[in-house]
């Protein structure tokens, strides 16, 4: 029998648990009654979720005498919007809240990071609890407080820091999950290899398959190892003052990528970071930091898992220019005074942010990347 795992993240009073496990849902109302300060909650999901992990959960909150009301936002990252937002705050204050009620987000990274950015705001910030059903959500988005919308002028621009209290990954709910979707998280998961984590990597090219293929086991190592690596540099870094830019690795391109796709489902958060990660080693090598087979092996082993991994394999790329993809950079976080920084490598399992880099290299790579797409 599988039994339930305990990742803490450790940030003073603000430290919470991150259970790992099948069967959590089924067990929600036992698992969250204790960090409750009231008996009501605002249950945040999405219409596709709600269709297979909904009643389990809202079944389980009754039986512990926990009143939930639902509110479901459409699937795909068009909800990460100012639209959406507006909408469940509204429905949350319509309803009634008060500073007891929690907001829990039952979904993927886009369910999460709206919802959190609605409890991050409304009432000036109420409890919080996550229990993510996608894979790159019980890796990465449900960990760590960064929550948010996207803007038209990119990704995650308007958002807030707000930790849960619990983190909830049922790891059975991957069992209703897409395959694009699970490769999706897959990125993210070699992620954690790549930045700090080189057996990590080895790890995954010796079971990522399995992993892909819903093994049990692959899966809970996967999803626990991942939480512990992120629960460490969260607590080391809430703010992202420094070493938490680690876990923003292929993010510069990758948000540059997702921008100019649109948010409309063609490119997937975790499959632009997947792309982005082989450009940032690419990079990284151009700049004289580590050798070329370092990217070749990643884009080797994220290709055989079934990943994009080159601007060529995205859909529509041969319309993008460079310039507009240096435009999103210079807006993201990292950017300073409107000079691009980038998450680079010198070894596999090495990773560290750059002062400003050129945008002239940066740009001819891009425009090699694009030209690719002609043939493509
Ligand atoms: N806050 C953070 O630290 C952080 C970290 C990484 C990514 N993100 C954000 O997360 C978002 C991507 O999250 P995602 O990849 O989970 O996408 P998502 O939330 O859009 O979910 C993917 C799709 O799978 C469906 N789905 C979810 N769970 C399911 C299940 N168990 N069974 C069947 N279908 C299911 C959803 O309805 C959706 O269509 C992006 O917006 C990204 O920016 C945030
Ligand atoms: O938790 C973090 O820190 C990350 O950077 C995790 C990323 O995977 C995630 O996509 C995050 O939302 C990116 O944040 P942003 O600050 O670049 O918007
Ligand atoms: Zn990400």
């Amino acid at each position: 029998m599988t039994t339930t795992q305990t990742v803490p993240v450790a940030l003073g009073e603000r430290s919470y648990d991150i259970r790992v496990g099948p069967h959590l849902i089924e067990n929600a109302g036992a698992e969250i009654g204790p960090v409750l300060r009231g008996n009501k909650v605002f249950v945040i999901t999405d219409s596709t979720v709600s269709g297979h992990w909904l009643d389990p959960l809202t079944l389980s909150l009754r039986a512990s005498g926990i009143a939930a009301t639902v509110i479901a936002v459409p699937p795909g990252e068009g909800s990460k919007s100012f639209a959406d937002y507006e909408h469940v705050v509204t429905r949350m204050l319509e309803e009634g809240v008060d500073r007891r009620t929690a907001v829990v987000a039952l979904g993927g990274g886009v369910v999460g990071d709206l919802a959190g950015f609605c409890a991050a705001s409304v009432l000036r910030g109420l409890d919080f609890i996550q229990i993510p059903t996608t894979l790159l959500a019980q890796v990465d988005s449900s960990v760590g407080g960064k929550t948010g919308i996207n803007t038209a002028q990119g990704k995650n621009l308007v958002g807030a820091f707000h930790q849960p209290r619990l983190v909830l990954a049922d790891t059975g709910t991957l069992d209703t999950l897409p395959r694009r979707e699970v490769l999706a998280g897959y990125a993210e998961v070699v992620k954690y290899g790549l930045i700090r984590d080189a057996g990590f990597f080895e790890w995954l090219e010796r079971h990522g398959a399995d992993l892909i293929a819903g093994d049990e086991a692959a899966r809970i190592t996967a999803v626990v190892e991942s939480c512990k690596a992120k629960a460490a540099v969260v607590a080391a870094d809430e703010r992202e003052a420094g070493l938490r830019e680690l876990l923003n690795f292929g993010h510069t391109f990758g948000h540059a990528l997702e921008a100019a796709a649109g948010y409309d489902g063609t490119l997937l958060h975790g499959e632009a970071v997947s792309v982005g990660m082989v450009q940032a080693l690419e990079l990284s090598r151009r700049l004289g930091f580590c050798m070329g087979q370092e990217a070749e092996r990643a884009r080797s082993h994220l290709s055989a898992m079934g990943l994009m991994a080159r601007v060529a394999d995205i859909p529509g790329a041969s319309k993008w220019q460079a310039d507009e993809l240096l435009a999103s950079m210079r807006r993201d976080k990292k950017a300073r005074d409107g000079n691009i920084r980038f998450v680079l490598a010198r070894a596999i399992g090495d990773a560290f942010t750059s002062d400003e880099v050129a945008p002239d290299i940066v740009r001819s790579m891009l425009e090699e990347d694009l030209s690719a797409t002609a043939g493509a």
